[in-house]
């Protein structure tokens, strides 16, 4: 899993951030269109990109039973006799995650560990998600109790309101005091809320600032603004990894979150990886997608794939 260290606040390159809009929309325009897979190849894209959910469920009603459903999803994601078909039976495939609210964990640990051998990490949401609105010492304090109860990777959310008044020192100072109570082991995802962010220099300068602070990966959203993961946002995000990377040989993972739940969406995301940031980024320790139900368009797309019909609803169970 990606790990960065981070590095000091450099403000001058933040400040000096200038994006060109259409050159960015032409360029998002394009990843839907250029690169189709077909057949075995997109059978093969599908199950990699299963392997890169962070599969999700974060709503006020959450229970036990829908945690436990989510997690016995996480460990088999694909039905077994789709995955015989496809020779892929013992390639041990699980997403790469659940995510859940810290006051789930305990649920998803019990879960996990009733679902069966494979090992699926826990991502906890924390810093006061979805709106980042409470103390810092409370969300300090939320972050290390996620982690107590069982949480190995921490989605935090930047403070909207200070990326709109440019104040990135407080950010700065606020994502590693985060990382700090993260700790060298659990693994940080930053999460930029995009869609409140006003403008792609914005993006561009959260995502700089996330990734000096040591964010382990910056995540577009938190699934819950009016506008979620887009391509453009996405591909000012991943130039802005590429770029940390090149200036200072740190590789920082990119999650686009909210809204993805096509198949074809998923494989659009995966085309983004790879043409931007190349193949070192198409797995799930520098990529992950957080997604409620891109699971199930992908394993009715993999039905259709094997058996040549589309599934009824009652043939694949969803968490
Ligand atoms: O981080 C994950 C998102 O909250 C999931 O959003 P979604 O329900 O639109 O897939």
């Amino acid at each position: 899993m990606a790990y960065n260290p981070g590095i000091n606040l450099d403000l001058e390159w933040v400040q000096k951030t200038a994006i060109n809009l259409p050159a960015v929309n032409r360029r998002a325009a394009t990843l839907p269109t250029k690169r189709t897979v077909k057949k075995a190849w997109q059978a093969a894209w599908l199950l990699r990109a299963v392997t890169c959910i962070d599969l999700t469920t974060l709503s006020g009603d959450d229970t036990f039973s829908n945690v436990q459903r989510l997690c016995y999803k996480a460990k088999h994601p694909i039905r077994d006799d789709l995955l015989e078909a496809m020779g892929m039976h013992d390639a041990g495939i699980t997403v790469g995650a659940v995510c859940v609210y810290p006051s789930r964990v305990p649920d998803a640990v019990k879960s996990l560990k009733d679902a069966g051998k494979s090992y699926v990490p826990i991502a906890s949401v924390a810093t006061g998600f979805p709106a980042g609105q409470t103390p810092l010492a409370t969300r300090i304090e939320e972050i290390k109790m996620a982690i107590e109860m069982g949480a190995t990777e921490i989605d935090i959310v930047i403070s909207r309101t200070k990326a709109l008044h440019g104040d990135w020192q407080e950010i700065y100072d606020e994502v590693s005091a985060c990382k700090k109570a993260c700790g060298e082991g659990v693994h940080m995802k930053t999460i930029l809320g995009t869609g409140d962010l006003g403008t792609l220099t914005n993006v561009y300068k959260a995502s700089l600032v996330a990734m000096m602070a040591g964010s382990d990966f910056i995540k577009t959203s938190t699934g819950k603004e009016g506008v979620n993961a887009t391509l453009p946002v996405g591909l000012v995000m991943v130039r802005a990894i590429r770029d940390y990377y090149h200036k200072t040989g740190y590789k920082v993972g990119f999650k686009p979150a909210g809204g993805i739940r096509s198949a074809k969406d998923a494989c659009t995301w995966l085309a983004l990886m790879k043409e931007e940031l190349g193949n070192d980024w198409l797995n799930n320790q520098l990529f992950r997608i957080g997604a409620s139900s891109l699971l199930t368009d992908i394993e009715r797309q993999l039905y259709h794939y094997v058996t040549g019909r589309y599934a009824a609803a009652h043939q694949l169970p969803m968490a």
